[in-house]
C-alpha cells in the first residue's frame, strides 16, 4: 500500500473540513472515490459514476491536490477514471473553484423537505446527486436542472432540500420556489389587472433572481400565454446564468403539447427521473420517518406497509400517519390487526385506488397547505372557505358518495350546505375563471393520478 492509500481517509476527511462540506455532500461525493494508481507523481482516482465525472473533476481536483500536499509533503497531480475505462486510463478535466451569487430573500419552503431528510434509494440516486451537485453550484453546471416522475415521488421535497441548500450556504441568494399553478395564478392577475405597473412587478419578481425553481411544470403545458410568459423568463435568467429547476411528471420529449422551443431549453441542461422505490427503499424512507417522527413502531407493521403501497410516497407516508392518528385516537397498540384495518381501503387486492371523500379531503388540504381537520371544521376565513367548497366539489364530482354523506366526512354539514359550495365552484367555472379551473385539473391529477 502506497502512502496516498494509507492516507486517503484522511486526505478525504481534510478535504470536506477545510471545504466546510456537509455529510451529505462528503458521502455523494468523496466518500465513494477510491485510489486506482499512483503513478509518476500523479494520483488517479476511481470514480464510480460516469455522470458526475465532470462535476466531481471540477470541484474536488484543487482541494484533493492541496489535502495530499499537505499530509503527504509531495506534490502530486490528479487524475479521474471511470471503472469502464480502467484499462484504457482516461483521464478527465482539471479543476476550477465555485462561486455562489449574492443578495437577500427567503423561498417558501417546507423546513422537513431537506437532503438529510431525502432517503436515497436506487430509484432516485440519479436525480439527488444531481440536485445535490446543482444546490452546490447553482448557475454554473447543470442549467436547467429537469426533474421528472410520477406523483409523490420525491420531486418537491428535492426543490426544496436545493433551494435550503443554497440558501444555508448564502442567506443572501435569491432563491424563489413556486410551483408552476402559483406562476400561473399570479400571471392571470397580473394581466387581469390589465397596467404595465403590474406586468413590470411580475417580471421583476421573477426574472430578478438567482435561482427560480417551478414545480410541476407540465401544468403550464397548453396554456398559451403562461408558457409565453415563462419562456421569457427562462431565456432572461438563463442568459444571466441563473439556476434554473424545473419539475414535471414527464420528460420533455415526451410532453405532447409542448412548444418546440420550450422543449429545446428544457434539454439543455441535465434530465434526471425519479422511479417507483423498491422494497428496500420504502422500508427505509418509513423507518426515517418513523425516527423523525419520534414514533417506535413494530417492524412487521413497517413491512406491512411497504410490501403493500409500492407506488406512491406520499401514499407510503400517509399510511403510517392514519395507522398512528387510528391508534392514539382510539388507544389501541400499533400492530398488524389494527394496519390491515385502518389499510383496507388503500390497499385493495387489485391495487386500483380507490377515491374516497377521505382521500379528496386529505388531497385538498394538503395543496392548500391547511389541515384535513380546517377543511371539516367551522372556520369561515378565505384561507379555508375556497379549499372547503372545492372539497365538496370534488367529492361530488368523483365519487358516487351522496350529498348526505359527503357532509358527514366534512364536519356533519347538510347536504344543502354541500349543493350550495358546488354551485359556487360551478359558477366560478361558468365565468371562465382560470385560476380555479387550473386548480381543479391539478387536484383531478393528485386524486387520481391514472386517469
Ligand atoms: N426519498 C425520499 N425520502 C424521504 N421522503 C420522501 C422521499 N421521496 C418522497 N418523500 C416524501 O414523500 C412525500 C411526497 O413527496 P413530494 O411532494 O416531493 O412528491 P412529488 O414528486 O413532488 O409529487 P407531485 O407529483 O404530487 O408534485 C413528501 O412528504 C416527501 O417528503
Amino acid at each position: 500500500m502506497n502512502i496516498i492509500e494509507e492516507k486517503w481517509t484522511e486526505i478525504l476527511n481534510t478535504v470536506k473540513e477545510e471545504h466546510e462540506l456537509t455529510d451529505v455532500s462528503f458521502k455523494t461525493w468523496l466518500l465513494p472515490l477510491t485510489v486506482h494508481t499512483v503513478e509518476n507523481d500523479t494520483v488517479t482516482i476511481l470514480v464510480p459514476s460516469e455522470q458526475f465525472i465532470t462535476y466531481i473533476s471540477k470541484k474536488f481536483t484543487l482541494p484533493l491536490k492541496v489535502a495530499i500536499s499537505e499530509i503527504t509533503g509531495h506534490d502530486y497531480e490528479i487524475a479521474f477514471i471511470l471503472p469502464e475505462d480502467v484499462k484504457q486510463d482516461k483521464t478527465a478535466a482539471p479543476a476550477a473553484s465555485s462561486n455562489l451569487g449574492n443578495t437577500a430573500e427567503k423561498a417558501n419552503l417546507n423546513p422537513k423537505y431537506t437532503f438529510d431528510t431525502f432517503v436515497v434509494g436506487s430509484n432516485n440516486k440519479f436525480a439527488h446527486a444531481a440536485s445535490l451537485a446543482v444546490a452546490e453550484s447553482p448557475g454554473e453546471i447543470y442549467n436547467p436542472l429537469f426533474l421528472y416522475g410520477g406523483v409523490g415521488l420525491g420531486k418537491t421535497h428535492l426543490m426544496h432540500s436545493i433551494a435550503h441548500f443554497i440558501l444555508e450556504r448564502d442567506p443572501r441568494s435569491k432563491v424563489l420556489y413556486v410551483t408552476s399553478e402559483v406562476f400561473t395564478n399570479e400571471l392571470i392577475e397580473a394581466i387581469r389587472n390589465g397596467n404595465n405597473t403590474t406586468m413590470t412587478k411580475f417580471r421583476e419578481k421573477y426574472r430578478n433572481i438567482d435561482v427560480l425553481l417551478i414545480d410541476d411544470v407540465q401544468f403550464i403545458i397548453g396554456k398559451e400565454s403562461t408558457q409565453e410568459e415563462f419562456f421569457h423568463t427562462f431565456n432572461a435568467l438563463h442568459g444571466a446564468k441563473k439556476q434554473i429547476i424545473i419539475s414535471s411528471d414527464k420528460p420533455p420529449k415526451d410532453m405532447e403539447i409542448l412548444e418546440d422551443r420550450l422543449r429545446s431549453r428544457f434539454e439543455w441542461g441535465l434530465i434526471a427521473d425519479i422511479s417507483s422505490p423498491d422494497y428496500e427503499t420504502r422500508m427505509a424512507i418509513l423507518r426515517k420517518k418513523e425516527e423523525l417522527d419520534g414514533y417506535d413502531i413494530d417492524k412487521e407493521v413497517i413491512e406491512y406497509i411497504a410490501r403493500n403501497i409500492k407506488s406512491n410516497i406520499r401514499e407510503l407516508e400517509g399510511a403510517l400517519n392514519k395507522i398512528m392518528a387510528y391508534a392514539n385516537l382510539e388507544k389501541r397498540e400499533v400492530n398488524i390487526e389494527l394496519a390491515e384495518k385502518v389499510l383496507k381501503d388503500i390497499i385493495s387486492p387489485n391495487e386500483k385506488r380507490v377515491i374516497t371523500p377521505e382521500l379528496i379531503i386529505d388531497i385538498v388540504a394538503e395543496h392548500f397547505d391547511i389541515s384535513a381537520s380546517d377543511l371539516s371544521g367551522t372556520k369561515r376565513n378565505s384561507k379555508v372557505v375556497l379549499p372547503r367548497q372545492i372539497a365538496m366539489y370534488l367529492c361530488r364530482e368523483m365519487t358516487n358518495v351522496t350529498l348526505k354523506n359527503i357532509g358527514k366526512c366534512l364536519g356533519n354539514r347538510d347536504h344543502t350546505t354541500i349543493m350550495n359550495g358546488c354551485s359556487k365552484i360551478e359558477s366560478e367555472l361558468n365565468k371562465n375563471n382560470e385560476t380555479i379551473s387550473s386548480t381543479l385539473d391539478i387536484l383531478k391529477k393528485k386524486i387520481n393520478p391514472g386517469k
